[in-house]
């Protein structure tokens, strides 16, 4: 498994805010996980990244214990935040070598504008300075990064908050491709019906246990009535 939690525990500023989780995501998986404010979605994201260690329990990445080896972790995963930061005054191009760069991963020109264009950046965008973008442009060029940096695993926080609804899809369709490529795909949102279509398994994080689980049929998709249903009642509860 490329990602696992085993009866993960995580503590911040003395409160335990993850309590037992149990999940993993493997090669080709979309793993979306699903839960209200407060939950505990970001704090799973940052475990996995090294940020915050765990209390009790295991988190591992590629095999290996995240604590024992955080630059191994990072080296094997892109991270997609909220609000992806970007240099204003440098255009797409430019913050694509710059961050290449800063990875020790520099690119071709020719692997830059394939990678772009994998994201539909239309031609002429390329070439503007970032400043006064939309987030729909600014997330584009976020995953062209991490499809340039090349990594097994993509974490993405809230990937469609924000987002027009064609945007939506044209990012849930990449991810899917990603995702048939072999990519390994954790994401956290607040989204039923964008984690049903796009994921193959979901979790319900609530009040940092992962309460339920829901897995794709072969060929389908997770039904979104039955997961809203399970959303408003464990909330509820
Ligand atoms: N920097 C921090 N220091 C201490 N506690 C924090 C910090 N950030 C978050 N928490 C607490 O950890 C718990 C889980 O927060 P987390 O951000 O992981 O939830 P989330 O599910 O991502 O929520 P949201 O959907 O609101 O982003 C919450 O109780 C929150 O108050």
């Amino acid at each position: 498994m490329r990602l696992k939690a085993e009866n993960l525990r995580v503590a911040r500023s003395g409160a335990e805010v993850l309590r037992g989780i149990s999940f993993s995501v493997g090669e080709g998986e979309i793993y979306a996980l699903l839960g209200g404010n407060g939950a505990g979605k970001s704090t799973t994201l940052l475990t996995f990244l090294g940020f915050l260690a765990p209390s009790g329990g295991e988190v591992t990445v590629n095999g290996k214990s995240v604590p024992q080896d955080v630059g191994g972790a990072r080296q094997a995963i892109a991270f997609l935040p909220e609000a992806a930061s970007l240099y204003e005054h440098m255009n797409a191009r430019e913050n694509l070598r710059y961050f290449l760069s800063l990875a020790a991963t520099p690119r071709s020109s020719s692997a830059i504008e394939e990678a772009l264009t994998r994201v539909s950046l239309a031609e002429e965008a390329r070439g503007r300075k970032m400043k006064g973008y939309s987030k729909g442009v600014r997330q584009k060029v976020a995953i062209a990064l991490a499809i340039l940096r090349d990594t097994d695993i993509l974490l993405m926080d809230e990937p469609t908050s924000g987002l027009d609804p064609i945007a939506i899809d044209e990012f849930h369709a990449l991810t899917r491709s990603l995702a048939d490529d072999g990519k390994t795909v954790l994401m956290v949102t607040h989204d039923v019906y964008g984690a049903c279509q796009v994921a193959g398994r979901i979790g319900l994080l609530r009040r940092g246990v992962l309460v339920d689980e829901f897995t794709a049929p072969e060929g389908g998709s997770i039904d979104t009535e039955t997961v809203h249903r399970a959303f408003a009642e464990r909330e509820a509860a």
